[in-house]
């Protein structure tokens, strides 16, 4: 049995679809919102071929580039956010990735934090138009999302929508490698909960690798269901909710003699967005906890911390 619920998607984009069929999923999205904070979403729309096909990228990027065109694609110490990295954490866990964001326009030179454009590879040729091909649907998903969440919690879509319809995507490509001794450096990735408002996990059929804090404090194994993608929420969407929806924690222990790649898709506000609540405040709730945050500032604070530990960064 899965750990958290499995919903589909499809009803809610269906335009045959009546009001009540549509307000079904937005309800069955907004509890598990309110619960977990983890769900697996079917019924996306996105073709398995593509999914395939981004996947199997990923798999080839770590396992047959050269170092040295690793290297040439590492993240430049200007905008510390776009290319490869390798991030060694003898404790928490390593891992490599391959970071991909929405363009962001540079207010200077060098370029702040997470502007500028991407770095490509350039083996094989359709690389890049596979990704794009990708985030252009996830983009669309992140939104249609939103827009059901916005049903569910009573808001004007068009208020929620303007904070995503430039969302500032990330497409994260992470390789966590086979574990070889029982010495050798642990691959993984530390507790933490995402800085965004969605994220669309894509992954490997690995078991029991990621983990997700239950409400009392267990680690559950959130492991993959093929096709659907597993979905949890970030800090943005529990800022824009006061709270009511939860950004859950998790994590990765990957202690498997084969390798894993995963693949989440950060949807998150606009570069320039102000996320300030929308629901009215609960009695009880602390006071000043959920004052509104630019997204921007969030985003290079998170990033200047996750850097500590990167071991591939160019000058
Ligand atoms: O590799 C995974 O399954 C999850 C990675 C993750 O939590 C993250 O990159 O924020
Ligand atoms: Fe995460």
């Amino acid at each position: 049995m899965a750990t958290f619920p499995v919903i589909d998607l499809a009803p809610f984009l269906s335009p045959t679809s009546t009001r009540k069929e549509r307000r079904a999923v937005a309800l069955e999205l907004d509890q598990a919102c309110r619960n977990a904070g983890f769900f697996y979403l079917k019924g996306h729309g996105v073709p398995q071929d593509l999914l395939d096909n981004v996947r199997q990228h990923a798999i080839d990027f770590f396992e047959t580039t050269s170092e040295d065109d690793k290297q040439r694609l590492a993240l430049r110490s200007d905008d510390k956010a776009r290319g490869y990295s390798r991030h060694v954490d003898a404790e928490k866990g390593s891992h490599e990735a391959l970071d991909f964001y929405r363009p962001v326009e540079a207010t200077g030179s060098p370029c702040g934090v997470g502007q500028g454009v991407n770095q490509w590879p350039t083996q094989p040729e359709d690389f890049r138009s596979v990704v794009e091909t990708y985030v252009e649907r996830m983009e669309n998903l992140g939104r249609a999302v939103i827009e059901a969440l916005a049903l569910a919690l009573g808001v004007d879509a068009k208020l929620f929508v303007s904070r995503v319809d430039e969302a500032f995507w990330q497409l994260r490509m992470i390789y966590y490698d086979r574990q070889t001794s029982p010495v050798s450096a642990k691959a993984g990735i530390g507790e933490h909960t995402d800085f965004g408002i969605l994220t669309f996990l894509l992954a490997d059929s690995t078991k029991g690798s990621l983990q997700v804090r239950s409400k009392t404090g267990e680690w559950m194994r959130a492991d993959p269901i093929e096709g659907a993608f597993l979905c949890n929420l970030g800090d943005m969407l529990a800022e824009w909710t006061r709270g009511a929806y939860k950004s859950t924690a998790h994590r990765v222990v990957h202690v498997s003699d084969a390798p894993r790649i995963s693949i989440p898709f950060f949807f998150d506000p606009n570069w320039d967005a102000f996320i300030e609540p929308v629901v009215p405040s609960r009695d009880g709730e602390t006071e000043g906890r959920y004052v509104g945050v630019r997204y921007r500032d969030r985003f290079v604070g998170a990033m200047e911390e996750a850097l500590v530990g990167v071991a591939a960064l160019v000058a």
